[in-house]
């Protein structure tokens, strides 16, 4: 480059316009739009559209809503003309579209041109000749005169032909004239040339017989305020203005294409020519996208539909073969995307902000405006979703990964949870020194809090819980409130293995931190809870967020959040606690089950349960828990205070005959049916054969369901009245391997003796049956009285 470029480039000349009006008006309706994509796009691309190529771009543009289409310089080719010719002649043209096409001042060339629209309804008749001093001296070598005389010419030609047109094939025409390098023409002359074509058109009325004085800024030369004064200068000194449609076509070689257009629209532009994304000669011709979407934010319809930017996209790249960059205005891949933290931050909270205020501005019939950090313009009316919005790098911040959390997984994080998450992204992102995706994202996510189904489940898991509560005792302080004390009884998943687990403490949570410190050794507090809801109605869940710290160290730097949803708020909770533990346990081993169960041990009963569990598969009731516990104690009472784990669990099978064949039971049942009776009340009548006492016996029986049938068959043969207190079942297994396991609390009152209970308990593929053993094993074991017979013999 030159040391002093003075020496080479002169400077533009300014005008001295001293009123100029334009820089104090503003936008207050959309100009004409003519695209000009067939023409001007097109004559740039290195391999001009193919009449298909074309007749799409066409569809899209009408669909786009462009009612002026300057479709080819028809003279130029036979695509050209066969182009427009099919347009016509496959009456492509809808009845408010105004096809375009354009001739220079040369009568062969004019001739084909509206040869090329004979027989359409509209057609601009556009012609032009350049009328710069250098296009003048060195292009064509003539005076101004000469000039002036060959748009003259050339002018009453077009209006000689055109009217021929009209008379032979009834097509109505509209003229365009453009002194080409307009921009670079003294501002008079072009004046001077444009009256005279008026002149020679002689047809210029308002309104509909409008003529349009096109003035390109063929190679832009000066900055838009130059191209503004050019404009005003011309709609001033022009006469006749109101028969007038005064049109821009700047191009962007100084990339001030948009400015020249929207200030040559205040300055007086009525209609604007350009191309969708800019395509056109060099640097393009101005982007017609672009400035509509301009006015829309500026709350002025433009009158151009882009609700599906990506569509138009589409066929504008295929058609012109080049592609969109990037971050080119509105359309560009980039242009929603926020990659910087502080970005993503403002728009996170512009997102949380407009949601209230668009519900109080909803709630007073107010208007819902716009009013987003960073984004001018809502991407869902150009057809693009938020998810776009956000994107992360090394560069991003915890508001914008916390946004993504949210839209992905429906989980507004608590502002010190963002903190915390943020760095294990940070991690990802300079590891794998790219762009991380949603995807990365929510699957570090889930992988990181143990969320999101047992994919991501962490050693310890929640299987099932029950809370209950009793209240303190009275405190010593009568002004002191009495708070509940809550009990946790609930079955864990630890390291695969399944554990039954109690605590007590103020809430579930604690209660459940409770049984984790009792039986797992495992000593946290909680720091900080929040909860939000998710969804509403039938669909609504919690998400719970806890932070977790070692228990006696409030002010820990050590910490450890956890998330649990559940449509159940105890349930959120609790599953929050599991998975902030599990980050706080690491691989830390974990104390084993105790095979020896001592009795002192607040956990003993607990433990009985798990070691139930997992021998057999039985998540025992919370009261059958505590009758089998009594059993145990006693048994370990005669041992020396222990027992172990097979001695523990023989002695439950022993006491409820469970795994063991029924038929050495005192009551069994060798065969049975179960009928429906009634109509759909659920009563069930049994017909069957039981051995009872050993010996075989027919029985029949009714009731409201299976266990009652049964109940009323026993009745026939027992003394006194049983009766069901509990019953509960489960699955065990999955699939093909499913049983179920069923579990039954009876009573026996006879005479004067004091009522009995006892637990049942068996397994079945099949629930009834299940349920029936259960309940034969519990009145095998309740030594039941047989009933007496007529003779005084018992049965
Ligand atoms: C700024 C713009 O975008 S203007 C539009 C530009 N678009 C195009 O040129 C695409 C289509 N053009 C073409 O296919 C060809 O140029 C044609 C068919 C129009 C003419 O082709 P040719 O006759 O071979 O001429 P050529 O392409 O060399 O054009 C230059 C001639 O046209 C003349 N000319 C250029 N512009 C004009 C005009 N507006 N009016 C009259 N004559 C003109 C030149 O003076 C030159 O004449 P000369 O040969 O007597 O010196
Ligand atoms: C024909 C004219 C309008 C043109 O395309 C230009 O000057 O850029």
């Amino acid at each position: 480059m030159l040391a002093d470029p003075s020496q080479k480039y002169r400077p533009y000349t300014p005008l001295n316009i001293k009123d100029r009006q334009w820089p104090s008006k503003t936008f207050t309706k959309a100009p004409i739009w003519l695209s000009t994509d067939l023409r001007d796009g097109n004559q740039a691309l290195a391999n001009p559209m193919t009449i298909e190529q074309k007749t799409t771009f066409f569809r899209e543009l009408v669909k786009c809503g462009v009612k002026e289409i300057e479709v080819a310089y028809p003279a130029a080719s036979d695509t050209d003309f066969e182009f427009v010719r099919g347009l016509v002649e496959h009456k492509e043209i809808p009845d408010d579209v105004w096809i375009q096409v354009l001739t220079p001042a040369r009568e062969d060339l004019i001739r084909r041109t509206i040869d090329s629209v004979a027989g359409c309804k509209h057609a601009i008749l556009h012609m032009y000749n350049a009328t710069s001093p250098t296009f003048r001296n060195i292009v064509f070598r003539n005076s101004k005169e000469q000039t002036i005389e060959l748009a003259v010419r050339h002018t009453k030609l077009v209006r000689q032909l055109t009217e021929e047109c009209t008379a032979k094939y009834g097509t109505r025409f509209r003229y365009e004239y453009s002194p080409e390098t307009f921009t670079q023409t003294e501002p008079d002359f072009a004046v001077q040339i444009c009256e005279a074509v008026k002149a020679a058109w002689g047809k210029a009325g308002p309104g509909p017989d409008r003529m349009i004085f096109n003035l390109p800024s063929t190679v832009e030369i000066a900055p838009p305020n130059h191209y503004a004064d050019q404009i005003e200068y011309f709609c001033r000194h022009i006469t006749e203005r109101e028969k007038i449609i005064v049109s821009l076509h700047p191009h962007n070689d100084r990339g001030t294409g948009i400015a020249s257009a929207e200030l040559g629209v205040l300055a007086g532009g009525d209609r604007i020519e350009g191309c969708l994304f800019g395509n056109g000669e060099r640097t393009g011709n101005v982007d017609l996208v672009n400035l509509a979407l301009n006015l829309y934010t500026q709350g002025i319809q433009p009158n151009l539909d882009f609700s599906d930017i990506e569509r138009v996209l589409d066929v504008v790249t295929q058609c012109n073969d080049l592609p969109v960059h990037p971050r080119h205005p509105y359309a560009g891949e980039l242009v929603f995307t926020a990659f910087s933290g502080s970005h993503q931050d403002a728009i996170k909270k512009g997102f949380e902000a407009q949601k209230l205020r668009n519900q109080e501005a909803a709630a007073k019939g107010e208007p819902q405006y716009w009013d987003m950090p960073y984004l001018p313009i809502d991407p869902k009316d150009l057809g693009q979703t938020y998810e776009a919005v956000i994107r992360v790098n090394s560069q991003s911040g915890k508001g914008g990964i916390a946004y993504l959390i949210k839209q992905h997984l429906h989980l507004d994080l608590p502002r010190k949870m963002q903190v915390s998450f943020y760095q294990v992204v940070q991690a990802i992102s300079d590891r794998e020194a790219r762009e991380v995706t949603v995807d990365d994202i929510t699957t570090a996510f889930r992988s990181t809090y143990h969320f999101g189904g047992t994919k991501y489940q962490g050693r310890l898991a929640l299987r099932s819980f029950k809370i209950s509560s009793e209240p303190a005792p009275e405190p010593a302080d009568t002004d002191s409130t009495q708070d509940e004390r809550r009990h946790f009884d609930g079955t864990l998943l630890v390291d695969g293995v399944v554990r039954v687990v109690r605590g007590d403490g103020n809430g579930p949570l604690s209660a459940l931190l409770d049984a984790l410190r009792t039986h797992l050794d495992i000593d946290l507090s909680i720091r900080e809870y929040t909860e939000h809801a998710i969804n509403e109605g039938h669909d609504a869940k919690a998400a719970s967020y806890v932070e977790i710290i070692p228990s006696g160290d409030r002010k820990s730097g050590t910490s450890w959040w956890g998330i649990g949803v559940d449509s159940d708020i105890a349930g959120s909770g609790l599953r929050a606690v599991l998975s902030a533990v599990n980050s706080a346990i690491g691989d830390r081993t974990l104390p084993e089950l105790k095979l020896s169960v001592g009795f002192n041990a607040r956990s003993g009963q607990a433990d009985v349960a798990s070691a139930i569990v997992n021998a057999f598969g039985l998540e025992l009731p919370r009261r059958f828990q505590a009758s089998f516990f009594e059993v145990v104690q006693r048994a370990a009472r005669d041992s020396g205070g222990e027992i172990s784990f097979g001695a523990l669990t023989d002695l439950f099978q022993t006491t409820y005959g469970f795994g063991q064949d029924g038929s050495s039971e005192r009551i069994s049942m060798k065969s049975f049916k179960m009928e429906n009776v009634g109509e759909d009340n659920g009563r069930r009548q049994l017909n069957g054969e039981i051995t009872f006492l050993g010996e075989k016996r027919q029985v029949q029986g009714q009731g409201n369901g299976p266990l009652s049938a049964v109940l009323a068959a026993l009745h026939s043969q027992v003394e006194g009245i049983l009766a069901i207190r509990e019953y509960s079942e489960h699955s065990i297994g999955e699939g093909a391997e499913v049983v179920a396991a069923s579990y039954v609390e009876l009573t026996y009152a006879v005479g004067d003796a004091k009522k009995r209970s006892w637990w049942g308990v068996a397994t079945d593929t099949d629930i009834t049956e299940s349920g029936i053993n259960a309940l034969l094993r519990a009145a095998s074991r309740l030594e039941v009285v047989p009933k007496k017979l007529a003779n005084g013999a018992s049965h």
